[in-house]
């Protein structure tokens, strides 16, 4: 038996759409792994009774197709699904980096990480590489099909998370089919001077690289609240704010000493608008851990 930490993550970080993902110290799945002649899945946790135990629907069903490694698999749910931190994705990840032990496959994490995507391709009908990137490797991590860069980065986050639902498969339909120059030219400048600040643990550059005119403002209609919770974030302090993957969670980052303020302004917007939500104060943190 064979236990793994997998943690949530936040795709796309505005300028970095479907390429940036950050794994967060917290929330995270807890996954049990053991052996068996078919695979068998149970499902505890945040949003348990939405989630499918048929292995041809959850995402850890495709990995153990993908892996050849049958096991009887027991999730803990710390991370809602539909929520855009990666729910779906830290399960898969759990499973692609227990599963390769259990059964001593010998992948490298960078090479489990198109595996665990296979996971996200039962859910929403693509195979994303950058949620399942960071909660396999950790960090800040750049997914692209030529493979994943990653890179250790340490900011100070405030996720907020509403009780709206809102399906990743939902929120690609409402993404742009085009962008104009001037708005790829802001992009790149953002995406370069986000990359830059997580090289250098700088909240200001981070901050300013997470602002994105093409795919965050079309998204931002399916959040009841997002202008709001985005201006009394700033005005808090946080040094940029976007929606985390597909929605509905609202990210910011910031410095360690407006963390707590940001997250109670945040809570407190979205209370404004009728809207129940809640809030963890987190940071980047590291890839799956195996017990
Ligand atoms: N192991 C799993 N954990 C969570 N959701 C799962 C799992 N397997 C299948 N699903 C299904 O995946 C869907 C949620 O995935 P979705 O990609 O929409 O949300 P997310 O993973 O929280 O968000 P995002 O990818 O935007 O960060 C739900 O319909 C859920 O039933
Ligand atoms: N990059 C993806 C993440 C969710 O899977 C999106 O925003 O649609």
């Amino acid at each position: 038996m064979l236990t793994v930490r997998a943690p949530a993550t936040s795709a796309n970080l505005g300028s970095g759409f479907d390429v940036f993902g950050v794994a967060l110290e917290r929330p995270a799945d807890v996954v049990r792994l053991e052996k068996a002649d078919r695979v068998t899945i149970d499902v505890t946790g945040a949003g348990s009774q939405y989630i499918p135990e048929d292995p041809d629907k959850n995402t850890v069903g495709a990995v153990a197709d993908a892996l050849d490694a049958p096991a009887r698999i027991q999730i803990d749910k710390g991370v809602r699904p539909a929520s855009g931190l990666g729910s779906s994705a830290a399960s898969a990840a759990a499973a692609a980096v227990g599963l390769n032990e259990l059964y001593d496959r010998g992948y490298t994490r960078e090479e489990l990480v198109p595996i665990a995507a296979k996971g996200e391709a039962v859910v929403s009908g693509d195979a994303h590489d950058d949620n399942v990137a960071p909660s396999i490797m950790g960090g800040f991590t750049i997914a692209t099909d030529k493979g994943v860069t990653q890179v250790d980065a340490d900011i100070p986050l405030v996720a907020c998370l509403p009780d709206i639902v809102v399906s990743t498969r939902d929120a690609r339909n409402v993404v742009p089919e085009t962008a104009r120059v001037d708005q790829m030219v802001e992009t790149v400048g953002n995406a370069a001077a986000l990359t830059t600040g997580m090289h250098r643990d700088d909240p200001e550059l981070v901050g300013q690289g997470m602002h994105d005119t093409v795919v965050t403002p079309a998204r931002a209609k399916l959040i009841d609240g997002y202008e709001q919770v985005r201006e009394a974030a700033l005005s808090a302090g946080a040094t940029g704010v976007t929606i985390s993957g597909a929605g509905p969670t609202v990210i910011a980052a910031c410095a360690e000493e407006d963390r707590r303020k940001i997250a109670s302004t945040m809570l407190d917007a979205f209370g404004e608008r009728g809207v129940d939500a809640r809030v963890y104060q987190t940071r980047i943190g590291g890839g799956a851990e195996v017990f």
